[in-house]
């Protein structure tokens, strides 16, 4: 940990919210000893910039984001937000690390909680449709190889052809009218599902900003010769 400042333009802090506390002393203690200063760059869902630069000097650019596991592809979106000391050239750098694995979008801070119940968990509410479609499908006679080869290619097709275009009109050019398409959207709408996928990003969105709150006031301030 010491050297690390000495050795790395951006350092990536990656925990989980709960273990924050375990690292960011640490840190602070060897960005306090260097004089190099890289940018951290915070991935941990829920915790402020303002709570990670409590634990820092304060020249210390910190920089936020919630990116997504796409990321493993390459098709990641990831947005972020900068702390108090960050610099537009700190956001560049931040920028450039994170467009070699997908899109990066900026947004206010305190827009990040939604941001985390949108995209940061949205891979897993498309996991689930998923999982639904492939049982739903050999309830309905397929099996297992037939329906995966299905839902994956659906859900493939379909998020290419999504772009930029409007999703209200792709589904429109899918529905016939009385046709199955329509049979089946009736069956969805009937069950309010709508109404669950507000409900469920908002529980999303309420998680990030409780688990805000989990993070304990920091230790008193520690002189690097102290460590
Ligand atoms: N999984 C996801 O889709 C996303 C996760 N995030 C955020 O990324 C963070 C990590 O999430 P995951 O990768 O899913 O968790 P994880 O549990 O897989 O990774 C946490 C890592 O932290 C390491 N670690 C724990 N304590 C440490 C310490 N004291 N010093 C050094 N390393 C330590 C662990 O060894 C582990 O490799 C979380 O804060 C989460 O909110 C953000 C966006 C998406
Ligand atoms: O579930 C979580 O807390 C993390 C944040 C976004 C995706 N996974």
């Amino acid at each position: 940990m010491r050297n690390l400042p000495k050795e790395c333009d951006v350092l990536v802090v990656a925990v989980k919210p709960q273990q924050i506390e375990d690292v960011l002393p640490d840190l602070g203690v060897a960005l306090h000893g260097s004089t190099r200063r890289p940018v951290v760059l915070s991935v941990v869902a829920g915790v402020a910039t303002k709570r990670i630069e409590q634990f820092l000097p304060s020249v210390v650019p910190v920089v936020r984001a919630m990116p997504n596991t796409p990321m493993t592809v390459g098709a990641a979106v990831t947005a972020i937000a900068r702390g108090g000391a960050a610099t537009e050239r700190d956001l560049r750098l931040v920028e450039s690390v994170l467009e070699s694995v997908g899109e990066v979008l900026r947004v206010p801070e305190d827009q990040l909680d939604a941001v985390t119940a949108v995209s940061g968990s949205g891979p897993a509410y498309v996991f689930l449709v998923a999982e639904m479609m492939i049982d739903a499908a050999m309830k309905l006679g397929l099996d297992r190889a037939t329906a995966d080869r299905l839902v994956t290619g659906t859900l493939a097709g379909s998020s290419a052809m999504l772009g930029d275009a409007d999703p209200v009109q792709l589904r429109a050019a899918v529905t016939s009218p009385a046709g199955t398409t329509a049979a089946a959207l009736e069956v969805f709408e009937q069950s309010d599902i709508r109404q669950t996928f507000r409900g469920a990003l908002t529980a999303a969105r309420d998680r990030s900003l409780e688990l805000s709150g989990i993070v304990r006031p920091p230790l008193a301030p520690a002189s690097a010769d102290q460590h």
